[in-house]
């Protein structure tokens, strides 16, 4: 028997696919874009053909063809023990993972309104893979969930009372998948257990977030009710003046505008006016194209500024630690972002930062850095795996 154990993230117009072996080691991903538009692909790690889709292709399709694609090749030769679904927004609702059932999906559902890009998708996932695979276990790991830790002075916002009794409207926080990670990765690395390790983790892919985690809990991050505040992100602003809001209407720009403008038009493609991806904005400003600088500029020190105000949640540092695409692959960034911090100590050798740790077991920071710094590759996929696995064995699918 397989025993292995696949993971869906559902984006808006995307899909990650990936199969886990029972030692839980990666066999195969795959990822199909721009679903629900003429030119939907999609296509395995590691194939350079892509895998047929149709025009206009939706979640169900593309992940119809995906799973086809992965019993084609033998790689899937019975039905996976357990499903890990990536689910954005659990609300006060969901603290950790759980096995799906109808009253989740109601749930799940309720949710929607405070994630309306993300949780919609995550269902149609769900659904999708339920109706191809009805007799196995499906789990839910929550992007929310690791952040249920912060304290109610992190949480909430300074509106009236009622906004969060009756409405929900509080911080969250997301991407708790990764966060978590970091903070068990970095432990391990600097041989302490996360229960007695803080670290100041950045997150920094399309999405980005910064979280503060004191002996291994989340007690402060820069994503509130939605995944639209705090840092600079590939295509939206972060934190703008809600009176921003009362600023454009006047000038008629409707509720829908708005959304559209600080969810997809801002963050680096806004400023750069040129594209959301990181590395073909540092290559643009390598040849003198100003606002692509910017754009730097304005991500770098946002990011700065962010890291001093974890260090208010923290009573001592053991590292600050960079994840994600950017975080991971960008010496420029990191040095760019340290650069502002220079009050708080913290230095990085530009050979270690260049070979982004990795002949220093994540270690990027000088002897004389007051603190350590650390690039962690992140594995969210890997995370939601081991989640389905241990509740699919607790359920007492085949144990792992
Ligand atoms: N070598 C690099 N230098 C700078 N940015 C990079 C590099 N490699 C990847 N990135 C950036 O990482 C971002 C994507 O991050 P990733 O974590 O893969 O995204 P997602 O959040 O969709 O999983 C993009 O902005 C991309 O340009
Ligand atoms: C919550 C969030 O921002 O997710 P992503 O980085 O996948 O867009
Ligand atoms: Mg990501």
């Amino acid at each position: 028997m397989d025993e292995s154990i696949l993971v869906v993230n559902c984006g808006s117009s995307s899909l990650k696919l990936a199969l886990f072996d029972h030692d839980h080691q990666k066999i195969a991903s795959a990822l199909a874009e721009r679903l629900n538009q003429p030119d939907a692909y999609a296509k395995i790690s590691g194939d350079s053909v892509p895998v047929p889709l149709p025009a206009n292709a939706d979640h169900n399709q593309a992940l119809a063809s995906l799973v086809e694609a992965f019993r084609v090749r033998q790689w899937m030769t019975c039905d996976p023990i357990a499903i890990g679904h990536r689910v954005v927004h659990g609300g006060e609702t969901f603290r950790q993972a759980v096995l799906i059932d109808p009253s989740t999906i109601t749930a799940i559902d309720n949710c929607a309104a405070l994630a309306p890009l993300h949780n919609p998708v995550n269902l149609a996932g769900i659904r999708a893979m339920q109706s191809l695979f009805p007799d196995i276990p499906h789990v839910a790991v929550f992007d929310t969930a690791f952040h249920q830790t912060l304290p109610a002075r992190a949480y909430r916002y300074a509106l009236p009372d009622h906004c969060y009794q009756d409405w929900g409207i509080r911080r969250y926080g997301f991407h708790g998948t990764s966060h978590q990670y970091m903070a068990q990765q970095a432990a391990q690395r600097l041989g302490k257990t996360p229960a007695t390790t803080s670290i100041i983790s950045a997150h920094l892919g399309n999405g980005c977030s910064i979280t503060a985690i004191r002996d291994g809990l989340s007690v402060d991050t820069s994503m509130g009710l939605t995944p639209l505040e705090g840092l600079v992100m590939g295509t939206r602003s972060g934190d703008v003046d809600p009176g921003l809001f009362d600023y454009l209407a006047a000038r008629g720009i409707s509720s829908g505008e708005a959304h559209r403008m600080l969810n997809n038009d801002s963050g680096l493609l806004g400023l750069s006016g040129q594209t959301n991806d990181m590395r073909s904005l540092c290559e643009l400003a390598d040849h003198g194209h100003e606002p692509s600088q910017l754009a730097i500029d304005v991500f770098c020190f946002r990011l700065a500024r962010y890291t001093g105000a974890m260090t208010a949640s923290l009573s001592h540092l053991d590292a600050l630690v960079f994840t994600g695409g950017i975080g991971e692959n960008s010496p420029r960034i990191r040095q760019e972002t340290v650069k502002h911090l220079g009050l708080l100590g913290i230095r990085l050798d530009p050979e270690l930062n260049r070979s982004h740790g990795q002949v220093s077991n994540g270690r990027i920071d000088t002897p004389d850095s007051r603190y350590p710094v650390l690039v962690i590759p992140t594995n969210e996929e890997l995370v939601i795996a081991r989640e389905a696995a241990r509740l699919a064995a607790a359920a007492g699918n085949t144990a792992i």
